[in-house]
């Protein structure tokens, strides 16, 4: 409010020198400040968005957002991740200098404008003046304000010409991750690329009927029992079937390997690295006596809760695989081992900034010790199925090989390639399965793809 000074003329009102909350100044800012700030975690140092984005535990400037703008920030990320050397190639050809090598702050400020600009549906203005908001708010980035602003203004009105330009020439991912895809999925490489920037389609686990729950949820069925429903508006959580557990969110390709063992009713089967709980759940619900294992706390008290949702009962122990001793052993074993999650990229778009081939030879070394281990669990005549969501050979193909070599006693048990009509590709001239991004085509793009999965069926002769 402003007031008349002691000569009668009019005050300026004054500043206040209180530190505020910058969502007090401008509304949407501290969304945007948070997201550059994430993006700069992920693509500096290697932090996973998962991680950051975690409710309970994540990073400060996420958890302290209201809902709207968690789901802001959730979007720009992803966006922002999917297409990340677009749109720094799009920032690139726009200035008329390159961006000083020390101007990783504005980069941030940049790259979040620009993923709401050409890839949400946020109005550009917003998007705009917050981003020069943003600059102006910061000390490194001050400077830059009046750039910020030109180069903006300059993407919004050239982006219907320039994006499609651009996007044609410029990869997505990085280079060693386009490389090892090219490499190993040859002619399949350039569609798996494609789709990887894609948002998947969510798949769904049915209790039962799934024909039934595809009608009632305006989804299809896949070959692999699952019910698919494209990408819902809202959370799945408000979804007809959510509360009385009559499904679960499970790609369709992360159902194949409890599918594999050929008995499960009345056995006993021992998931080492079980958590969340969907292939726990696949097993309890196929009449199968069940310890659910996992390393971590924290994720195996979120597959009690999962597996109470579903009605579901299982055995749960806190341990790591390696330290789990059964001087009895079980019918079965199933190792969903740890892994780089490369074929997970659509819903998880950091990993390609996150991991690296050293990380990948790395976890094929866990995953060897592990398989190590788990083999001494099963008993004579029973399965252990291996599994992972990597698309990198290393991490399969290649670990079992080595595995099978090292342990003569061991066989690959084939599965049939009609085991499910519609998906023969995904089953190996040695009768393990690899499923990759690019399978399960669809003419509705966000009724198409498959997590990039490894599972094969091991068993002792
Ligand atoms: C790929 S996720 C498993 C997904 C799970 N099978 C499902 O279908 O929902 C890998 C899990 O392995 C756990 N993990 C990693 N290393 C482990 C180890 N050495 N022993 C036991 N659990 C481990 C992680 O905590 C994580 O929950």
């Amino acid at each position: 409010m402003t007031g008349t000074g002691p000569a009668g003329q009019r005050r300026r009102p004054q500043k206040s020198h209180t530190r505020r909350d910058p969502a007090d100044l401008k509304p949407g800012l501290a969304a945007r400040q948070a997201a550059a700030r994430l993006l700069s975690a992920v693509t500096e140092s290697q932090a996973s968005l998962d991680g950051l984005l975690d409710p309970s535990g994540g990073n400060p400037a996420f958890t302290g957002l209201g809902d709207q703008d968690r789901l802001l920030v959730r979007a720009i990320l992803l966006s922002a991740l999917r297409h990340l050397r677009v749109i720094d190639a799009f920032i690139d050809r726009l200035v008329d200098n390159p961006l000083p090598d020390g101007a990783r702050a504005l980069r941030q400020v940049l790259r979040v404008a620009a993923a709401q600009i050409l890839y949400l549906d946020v109005p550009d203005r917003a998007a705009v003046d917050l981003a020069v908001s943003q600059a102006d708010g910061d000390p490194r980035n001050r400077r830059f304000a009046g750039l910020v602003n030109a180069l903006l203004r300059r993407m919004t009105r050239e982006k219907d010409q320039l994006l499609p330009e651009i996007s044609s020439v410029t990869p997505d991912f990085p280079d060693w991750f386009e490389d090892r895809l090219t490499q190993y999925y040859a002619g399949d490489a350039k569609a798996i690329l494609a789709i990887l920037s894609e948002p998947p389609a969510i798949d769904l686990t049915v209790k039962s009927d799934a024909a039934g729950w595809a009608e009632r949820l305006g989804g299809l069925v896949l070959p692999t029992g699952s019910v698919r429903i494209g990408r819902p508006e809202g959370p799945v959580s408000g979804l007809p079937g959510y509360d009385e557990g009559a499904w679960w969110v499970q790609d369709a390709a992360a159902s194949l390997p409890v599918q594999m063992f050929s008995k499960l009713e009345g056995l006993e089967i021992v998931d080492l690295c079980a958590a969340p709980g969907g292939k726990t759940a696949q097993l309890a619900l196929s009449g199968a006596r069940v310890t659910a294992c996992d390393q971590s706390a924290n994720r195996l008290e979120r597959l009690r809760g999962n597996l109470e949702r579903l009605g579901l009962d299982v055995t749960t122990q806190l341990t790591r695989a390696q330290d789990l001793i059964a001087p009895d052993g079980f019918d079965g074993v199933l190792l969903d081992a740890p892994c780089s999650s490369t074929g997970t990229v659509r819903r998880h778009p950091d990993i390609p900034y996150t991991k690296s081939p050293d990380d990948i030879t790395r976890l094929a070394r866990v995953q060897r010790d592990l398989l190590d281990h788990s083999a001494g669990l099963v008993r004579r005549g029973g399965e252990l199925v291996f599994s992972n969501c990597s698309l990198d050979p290393e991490e399969g193909e290649a670990m079992v090989a080595g595995f099978l070599a090292d342990h003569p006693a061991w066989r690959i048990r084939p599965i049939s390639p009609d085991r499910w009509p519609g998906l023969e590709a995904a089953v190996t001239s040695t009768g393990a399965i690899r499923t990759h991004p690019a399978m399960l085509g669809h003419e509705d793009p966000r009724l198409a793809g498959l997590d990039g999965f490894y599972a094969v069926v091991l068993t002792r002769t």
